[in-house]
């Protein structure tokens, strides 16, 4: 047990697959994995592990916003020596080129700062994913046929955004998609030398105000868990 996962050391997979959401976390475990028991419910911050096709799995909500993730992806690498960890998340699309319901894989993530900022000081680190995970990713995506974009995002720090002139920096220069958490994944999984990828489905549209309802941000993304979990064990 940590302070904020109550799973016992063993109860964690290797493989952690990582919602914002910890209803995502049920819904895909409860819809993709065999087997699959509570570990976590600490602070309601659910989290499963099960079988997927012979491979242990754990599922885990990491909560909104990168301070959030944080914890619990330190917890799950340092106490729990998770090795490889996927975040399956919702995203805003942010180029016309990418629809509603598209997956995002996110190469490189773009940011104002993370709770990783302190330590690099004057650097300005470029947290990017794994190549492997990416190209399974991408090779599982393909096979499905899902549309499926691959590169750059923006993690935010805040939802209700104020600086709508960020935003139109980052379209103009290719951002695909807005989220809140990747970046600083990339970088603790870069400390720690474990392998991390973000794989996205675009909930809402910044450019023309689409949204999805929160219903389905919770159950409807079926294709990003599986194409998460082809990845993790191609
Ligand atoms: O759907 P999740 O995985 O929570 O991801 C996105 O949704 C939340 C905001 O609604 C933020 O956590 C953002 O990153
Ligand atoms: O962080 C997020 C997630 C989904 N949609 C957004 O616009 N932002």
């Amino acid at each position: 047990m940590t302070v904020h996962i109550g799973a016992k050391l063993g109860d964690i997979a290797e493989t952690v697959l990582l919602p914002g959401d910890p209803y995502r976390a049920k819904w895909a475990a409860e819809t993709f994995l065999e087997d699959a028991k509570l570990v976590n419910e600490v602070r309601g911050m659910l989290g499963f592990t099960g079988m997927w096709k012979g491979n242990r799995v754990t599922i885990h909500g990491s909560g909104m916003g990168m301070p959030s993730l944080s914890i619990y992806v330190n917890e799950l690498i340092k106490d729990y020596d998770a090795k490889t960890l996927i975040r399956i998340g919702s995203c805003g699309g942010m180029r016309d080129k990418v629809a509603v319901r598209d997956v995002i894989l996110a190469t490189a993530t773009t940011t104002l700062s993370t709770p990783s900022r302190g330590i690099f000081k004057e650097l300005q680190f470029a947290p990017t994913c794994d190549w492997d995970l990416l190209h399974n990713a991408f090779h599982a995506a393909e096979a499905k046929g899902v549309p499926t974009h691959v590169g750059g995002i923006y993690s935010a720090d805040v939802f209700y955004d104020e600086r709508p002139d960020l935003n139109e920096q980052m379209t103009r220069h290719g951002i695909l998609g807005v989220e809140m958490e990747a970046a600083e994944l990339y970088t603790l999984a870069a400390r720690y030398n474990r392998r991390a990828l973000a794989v996205l489905t675009v909930s809402d549209h910044l450019l023309t105000g689409e949204a999805l309802p929160s219903e389905d941000r919770e159950r409807s993304f079926g294709d990003m868990v599986e194409i998460a979990l082809e990845a993790a064990f191609a």
